[in-house]
């Protein structure tokens, strides 16, 4: 199977992301931008949750209205720490959402990721699965959180991240092929460091200020 990849090319997320990378954009302003943008994402992750029809009264008349699927049950998956801040937004428009957390950091060195959390909904096998994190660059982290979260059987895997590197791409799509990823832009290269070039830096020190 190929990956599909999606670059949501919208002007509003164009021009927050824009505002995200500037060296000079605090830590309070990334926090909201990252947000805003997220609602954006979901927005589009979100685009093909099928719907069925219910009866209503408007204030007017009855009609047939459309209203979510109810079996089409979602579990959004942080990455963090970075990805608590896509969560926060995504949460704001799917807030009946499960929500599971994988805690990876990458080694500076090795750039290999490190777990040191992992707690999933147990209904986890009924749900389709969201897994969010800002940042796709060596594409290492995101790899090793899908193979984890794969272990516990969801019904299907969707990723999303901020900024990717042409890299990650590569990597992650050969490895996890079946799972669709969404992105706001692809950047240029990684650095020697595993830094996206030209980026934003480091997503989690720019979320919570650890830098
Ligand atoms: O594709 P990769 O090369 O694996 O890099 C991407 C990872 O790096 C960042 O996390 P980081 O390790 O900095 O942890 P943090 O979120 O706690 O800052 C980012 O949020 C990703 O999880
Ligand atoms: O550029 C990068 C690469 C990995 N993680 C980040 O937060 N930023
Ligand atoms: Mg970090």
């Amino acid at each position: 199977m190929q990956n599909q990849v999606t670059i949501i090319e919208h002007p509003l997320i164009q021009h927050k992301l824009t505002l995200m990378r500037k060296a000079e954009t605090s830590t309070t302003k990334f926090r909201n931008l990252l947000k805003e943008i997220s609602l954006l994402l979901a927005y589009e992750v979100t685009r093909d949750l099928p719907l069925k029809s219910e009866q209503i009264k408007t204030p007017l008349a009855p009609m047939n209205a459309p209203v979510l699927a109810p079996d089409k049950k979602l579990v959004l998956v942080s990455i963090m720490r970075a990805g608590q801040g896509i969560l926060d937004g995504m949460l704001e428009l799917i807030p009946s959402a499960r929500v599971g957390h994988i805690g990876l950091y990458r080694d500076p060195k090795t750039l290999i990721p490190v777990e040191y959390y992992f707690k999933v909904p147990h209904d986890v096998e009924q749900r389709d699965m969201i897994v969010v994190d800002p940042m796709l660059a060596t594409g290492n982290s995101a790899i090793a959180a899908v193979e984890r979260l794969k272990s516990t059987n969801p019904l299907s895997i969707r990723f999303v991240c901020l900024l990717a590197a042409p890299e990650g791409i590569k990597h992650f799509c050969e490895t996890h092929s079946d799972v669709p990823i969404y992105a706001a832009a692809i950047d240029d290269y990684l650095d020697e460091h595993g830094y996206i070039i030209p980026g934003l830096g480091d997503a989690g020190d720019r979320l919570f200020g650890t830098k």
